[in-house]
């Protein structure tokens, strides 16, 4: 079980700072989703993380040591990056064979991820002929390549179809329930709310949520239950009379706020109020995520880039 530990980190490019003082840690067994707009730092830290960039100070770990540390480092973490990073006149057979030869990765790994990834079937075309998805499913073959304990992935769903959509969603949590560490950006609010477990939320380089998915809905939108009866205005001032804090809509339904559903439909059948619909609506990730960037100085007044 292998955590990443992620401890007062920064990274400067000149005067801009990409990532500052940011501490997190990203635990086993879980999908953690990293969210921030454009420019929060999300790539840089994954970069930091892999070695491929130095930090300014801070530290970012796995199992306690840097990735450069790291024995036969594809075997413990599996990155996506770059879908565009495989030679293009490779076939991806070849391009993951070579990758498996030069790390000691048992050659039958690459049929078992060819597999797992959806290309078996075109493993023998050239990388240049594959579509954006299909780039994107080999960069995530191999990641998995080495089998390894801690998977770090950028904007995997990038390209893919609505069933490459959700073959990642249940890849993603297949991984976690193995026991791996699973740490997937995402732009996509929707998307990151059907795979992720756990938030790490950033803006401008600083740490703004690490919480649960649903605690941190549950702290920033209240729930709401739909109802609709055939006749809207007396199923208001019945709402109204018992105190109930609700909204109108168009259509003639009302959103009542802080009441269980339990509660309303047994009003409604005690005062004999015909019931159309009666929805509970929890909130959305995309709900919580807009309050944070409302309240949040980090999500505005973006700086333009030089
Ligand atoms: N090599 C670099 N040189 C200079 N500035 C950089 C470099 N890499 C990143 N930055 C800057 O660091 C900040 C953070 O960028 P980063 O790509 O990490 O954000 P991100 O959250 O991954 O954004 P996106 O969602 O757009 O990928 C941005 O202001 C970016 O312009």
């Amino acid at each position: 079980m292998t955590d990443i530990d992620v401890r007062d980190l920064t990274k400067e490019y000149g005067a801009r700072r990409a990532v500052d003082e940011l501490t997190f840690r990203v635990r086993p067994g879980r999908v953690t989703g990293f969210l921030g707009p454009n420019g929060a730092g999300k790539s840089t830290t994954m970069r930091l993380l892999l070695g491929l960039d130095r930090p300014t100070s801070g530290t970012a770990t796995i199992g306690g040591r840097a990735y450069a540390e790291l024995h036969e480092p594809l075997r413990r973490v599996g990155a996506l990056l770059d879908a565009g990073a495989a030679h293009g006149s490779r076939t991806a057979r070849d391009h993951l064979r070579a990758l498996a030869a030069s790390n000691r990765i048992p050659v039958g790994r690459v049929d078992a991820v060819l597999e797992q990834t959806g290309l078996a079937e075109v493993a023998r075309r050239r990388v240049k002929t594959y579509s954006l998805g299909m780039r994107q499913r080999l960069g995530i073959a191999a990641a998995l390549l080495g089998d390894p304990e801690v998977i770090v992935l950028d904007e995997p769903s990038n390209g893919l179809d609505p069933e490459g959509i959700i073959w990642i969603r249940t890849l993603l949590k297949d991984l976690a329930a193995e026991g791996r560490t699973v740490l997937v950006s995402s732009h996509l609010m929707n998307e990151t709310a059907s795979f992720a477990d756990h938030l790490v939320i950033l803006g401008r380089g600083r740490l703004l949520a690490d919480t649960p998915v649903q605690e941190f809905i549950r702290a920033r939108v209240q729930p709401e239950v739909r109802v609709r009866s055939i006749d809207p205005d007396a199923l208001g001032d019945l709402l109204v009379r018992h105190g109930h804090d609700a909204t109108r809509h168009e259509d003639g339904a009302w959103s009542v706020r802080n009441a269980p559903a339990e509660e309303l439909g047994r009003l409604l059948a005690e005062e004999g109020v015909p019931v159309l619909e009666l929805a509970a609506r929890e909130g959305t990730l995309e709900q919580a995520y807009l309050d944070l960037t409302a309240t949040e100085a980090e999500f505005t007044a973006q700086p333009q880039e030089a």
